[in-house]
């Protein structure tokens, strides 16, 4: 478990980006902050690896202060994947995802193995492995990534907005592999997103922040549309305009699941089961 405990965080020209933040994030789940530009959003996820150092108030990762780990070596064992990737232009797609491993004083024919069966784990095919980072399309890039930020087997990953930078076809693949590898391999995940699409998608917890890290509202995705905070949360989450709210139509037979608008959201199975419609995230209405 990941617990801030009344944490601020002032920077030196005075901006309070985080005001007196306090949440714990339970192990093995996906914990989702979400927000508007500037929330501070940022701010906290870097203060769980200490790229940030807050300035007042306490980070514990399994009850230990993080203020009493190494910097480099808490951040070593941390996973963190950022928008743009984040690679190194010079090295090729195999020597990226080993670089932590290495650092770690991993041999490299092991560090090398390890990134080729990452390259698996992550949808890469292993052909791309001597490729250096421009002769990728922006998803591969960012599956390195994510590769790159599992390499050291972490129990925590931090991802920054991770798919903010990609079409949306391929964000919604990409978004899909979360959800894979999330029931794979069962990390303490903390996403940042300004979309609360994805935040709704991914989170088994969402957090939804207003400026200096006030926390708005925490709960399960389901219960954050049934019971919306305030008006800014209704807002934010879109429920106020209804945008959520699906009906089911017969079509040939078939039950098709629409949205307000009357788009196509999925097809209910056979069983007309509740949660038929999940894998075109449209649960996020059920
Ligand atoms: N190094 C810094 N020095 C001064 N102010 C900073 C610094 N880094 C961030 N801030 C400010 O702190 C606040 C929170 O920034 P942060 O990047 O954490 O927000 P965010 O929610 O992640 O935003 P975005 O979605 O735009 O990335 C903002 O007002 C930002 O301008």
């Amino acid at each position: 478990m990941i617990e801030f405990r009344d944490v601020v965080k002032q920077f030196p020209d005075g901006t309070v980006a985080v005001d007196g933040f306090s949440l714990q994030i339970p192990a093995r789940e996906v914990t989702v902050l979400v927000g508007s530009s500037g929330s501070g959003k940022t701010t906290l996820m870097r203060m769980i690896n200490r790229m940030v150092d807050p300035t007042s108030g306490v980070i514990e990762i399994d009850g230990q202060d993080v203020s009493t780990i190494e910097p480099v070596k808490l951040r070593r064992s941390i996973g963190y994947v950022m928008q743009n990737s984040g690679l190194l232009p010079h090295r090729r797609v195999v020597d990226n995802i080993a670089t932590v491993p290495l650092l770690n004083g991993v041999s490299k024919k092991d560090a090398r193995q390890r990134a080729l069966e990452l390259m698996d784990t992550v949808g890469l095919d292993r052909a791309m492995a001597e490729r250096y980072p421009s002769q990728l399309s922006g998803g591969q890039q960012q599956r390195v990534g994510v590769a790159r930020g599992l390499a050291v087997d972490p129990n925590i990953l931090l991802m920054d907005e991770p798919f903010g930078a990609v079409d949306p076809i391929v964000r919604d693949e990409l978004q899909q592999e979360v959800l894979r590898l999330q029931r794979e391999l069962g990390k303490t995940i903390v996403f940042v997103t300004h979309d609360i699409d994805e935040a709704f998608l991914l989170g088994d917890r969402v957090v939804i922040l207003e400026p200096g890290g006030k926390i708005v509202q925490v709960g399960e995705p389901e219960q954050i549309l049934a019971h919306p905070a305030n008006d800014f949360v209704r807002t934010f989450v879109g429920a106020d305009r209804g945008k959520r709210k699906l009906s089911v139509r017969d079509v040939d037979g078939k039950r098709i699941v629409v949205d307000a608008d009357g788009h196509p959201a999925g097809v209910l199975d056979e069983s007309g089961g509740a949660g038929a419609a999940a894998s075109t995230g449209a649960a996020a209405g059920s």
